[in-house]
């Protein structure tokens, strides 16, 4: 993957099978953010071939994109959920691909599937926000609110760009737990971008290591130290 002149990924040769939950690390810049973005189908590669649930999402169009999408469900590192909607709003929001544009619209003014959301936002210690304004939560509890979205979207693929960076060390454990265990209720895969090698390595079976654009680290997660993997984020301790 290239923007202009610079390589964001080169030669990456990577497979993640159902089941895997996987942690990629690198410093900043290594290109995480954009893999996760190959993989969502945000990002188009500059060259190369990536398959999503065995299709190349280039080349679906209309009802199987948004079908093969709605597989797929990404925490995003700047999530942008609008401030002025309530949270009930903004977690169904990952249903909206499997509902009818008149349930989609009914659904502003009388939310739908309200327990399926009171469950999510339980889950993640968010049980009493559901009807407070958005831009009213702290950046920590809008990060739930967009794995709480997650939830409800039930994606077999789920892939996070840093889904703990403001939350506290308990709560990034809550979250990563219940992102696996999302992915696998749907005997599906996890693949997320963390910065602190102590939760990857808590949280993952494999751990990919980036470095400038290449796979330089692919090993199982019980086989790797602390210590190690903080060579990949460029922590001196
Ligand atoms: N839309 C873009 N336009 C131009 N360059 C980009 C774009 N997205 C990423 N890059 C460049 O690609 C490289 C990889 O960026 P990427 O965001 O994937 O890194 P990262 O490992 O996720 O970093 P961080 O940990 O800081 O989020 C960087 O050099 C970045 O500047």
């Amino acid at each position: 993957m290239r923007f202009g002149g610079t390589t964001a990924l080169a030669g990456v040769d990577l497979t993640v099978a159902r089941g895997e939950r996987v942690a990629v690390v690198g410093a900043s810049g290594a290109g995480k953010s954009t893999l996760l973005g190959v993989l969502d189908g945000t990002v188009t590669p500059s060259a190369g071939k990536v398959l999503v649930h065995g299709t190349d999402p280039g080349s679906v169009r209309g009802r199987e994109l948004r079908r093969l999408r709605g597989r797929t469900g990404t925490v995003r590192q700047h999530l942008e959920l609008p401030g002025q909607l309530r949270v009930v709003h903004n977690v169904n929001a990952g249903r909206l691909g499997s509902w009818s544009v008149s349930r989609a619209a009914w659904s502003l003014l009388r939310p739908q599937g309200t327990a399926e959301v009171a469950a999510a936002l339980h889950r993640l210690g968010l049980a009493d926000r559901m009807y407070e304004r958005t831009d009213r939560l702290s950046g920590g509890q809008r990060q739930r609110v967009a794995v709480a979205r997650l939830l409800v979207q039930r994606p077999e693929l789920v892939l996070a760009d840093e889904p703990a960076s403001a939350l506290d060390p308990a709560l990034a454990d809550t979250v990563l737990a219940v992102l696996g265990e999302l992915a696998a209720e749907r005997g599906g895969a996890l693949v997320a971008c963390l910065h602190d090698p102590a939760l990857a390595l808590r949280h993952s079976d494999r751990v990919v290591g980036l470095d400038s654009g290449r796979v330089v680290l692919d090993a199982a997660a019980g086989s790797l130290t602390v210590a190690e993997l903080e060579r990949f984020y460029g922590v001196a301790r």
